[in-house]
């Protein structure tokens, strides 16, 4: 009997674009000009000269490397992810795996209170470290949300931003740590002396396995190998804000098997646009697809705010986007049904499609024709 072949796997391709950045402190009509057509075009940005206090960023990192540091027992008494909680590997329930542990909170702070006594010696410390990041998050991602109203000319500019300001929002925060594939490293320090750096791999599995590698091949048309930490996905939210330290790992999708590195600058944040927004914009906004590779030699850590509208919001394309033109793309759904739906879907999905108006395509099974342009017929 001859053995079956393996189906080709089409090589990612990586073409470095200049992605959107930009600077808060320019004229506001600018600001808000921009923050449309990059939401428009890419459904992603970066933003410079936030706002958000450096000291706030930096005592969030400080307790999150403190937290992955720690041995395996004492971090799986954060666990098992429900979803909330520490996980590691497994991502979502159905099946998703990475190179990746986190930490996944709700930005309640009940929910947080709680959760700290599970996460830290010193959960007072740590749940205040998290109340007051995610407090100048959220604010930097209200803001963006009103220049958003104002961009999309609604009666309402504010109506987007106070879906996530909300008390009963349903945002949550995560901290993704996506440990080198080495467990030692040595640097050189500012005395020229070499370091070993112990602080990468501190996850306690065999890194050596190699699970989840794929082909990539770089600008210059070099195959090479890479590892997923956490794989292609949109994220169902509003809209996301990530910060990381100054490794590279995220990808910005630009289809058909190109991503755009995004350079690492702990000084900005990442702005995604989620799929609650391009269906509030009745699909002129697109939420972006995306994913992290593990850096081989340095560890890397993201933080990332969710911000989401209550579970009982109503989800509907704002009436200023649907034209006859343009007439609705999707039917309303609450956050609740939305996140529900999401969760019963594998993380690449693609989770906007079955609730859209049309008959439409969609591929939701779990090969790889999504790649190739196939798409199967949805509910008629
Ligand atoms: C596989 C999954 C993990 C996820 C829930 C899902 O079923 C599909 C979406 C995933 C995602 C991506 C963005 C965020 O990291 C996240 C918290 C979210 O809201 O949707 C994760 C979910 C998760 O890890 O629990
Ligand atoms: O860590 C990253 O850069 C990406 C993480 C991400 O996309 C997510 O947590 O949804
Ligand atoms: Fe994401």
């Amino acid at each position: 009997m001859v053995a079956a072949s393996p189906t080709p796997v089409r090589p990612d391709r990586i073409r470095p674009i200049g992605l959107p950045v930009i600077d808060l402190t320019r004229k506001r009509s600018d600001v808000v000009d921009l923050i449309v057509r990059a939401s428009e075009e890419l459904g992603f940005f970066k933003v410079v000269n936030h706002g958000v206090p450096r000291h706030v960023v930096a005592n969030m990192e400080a307790e999150a490397f403190a937290f992955f540091a720690q041995p395996p027992p004492e971090k799986l008494k954060a666990g098992p992810p429900n979803p909330l909680g520490y996980g590691y590997k497994n991502i979502g329930f159905n099946g998703d795996t990475g190179e990746v542990e986190y930490l996944l909170l709700h930005t309640n702070q009940a929910s947080i209170n709680h959760r700290s006594k599970t996460i830290s010696e010193d959960p007072n410390k740590f749940s205040c470290t998290v109340r007051e990041y995610v407090e100048a998050v959220k604010d930097l991602a209200v803001e963006i949300l009103e220049m958003v109203g104002e961009g999309l000319r609604l009666t309402d500019p504010k109506k987007l931003a106070r879906l996530i300001r909300d008390g009963e929002s349903d945002s949550v925060f995560r901290l993704n740590h996506y440990p080198s594939l080495i467990s030692t490293t040595t640097t050189t320090n500012n005395n020229g002396t070499v370091d070993k750096d112990n602080n990468n791999n501190s996850s306690g599995r065999d890194m050596s396995s190699q699970q989840g590698w794929c082909n990539v091949v770089n600008g210059g048309g070099v195959s090479v190998k890479g590892v997923v930490g956490f794989g292609e996905h949109s994220d169902p939210q509003i809209l996301t804000l990530l910060r990381s330290n100054d490794v590279v790992g995220l990808q910005i999708s630009l289809g058909d098997g190109l991503w755009a590195p995004v350079s690492p600058d702990p000084d900005s944040f990442c702005v995604n646009v989620g799929d609650a927004l391009q269906a509030l914009t009745n699909g002129r906004f697109i939420s972006v697809r995306h994913r992290a590779m593990v850096n081989p030699y340095r560890s890397r850590l993201s933080m990332v705010y969710f911000g989401a509208p209550p579970l009982h919001a109503r989800i509907a394309p704002l009436p200023e986007t649907v034209t006859a033109q343009t007439p609705s793309l999707y039917r309303p759904f609450t956050w609740a049904e939305y996140k529900k739906a999401a969760y019963s879907l594998r993380l690449s999905h693609s989770r906007l499609d079955p609730f859209r108006t049309v008959a439409d395509f969609v591929d939701n099974d779990d090969d790889d024709d999504h790649r190739n342009g196939f798409h199967g017929l949805n509910h008629l």
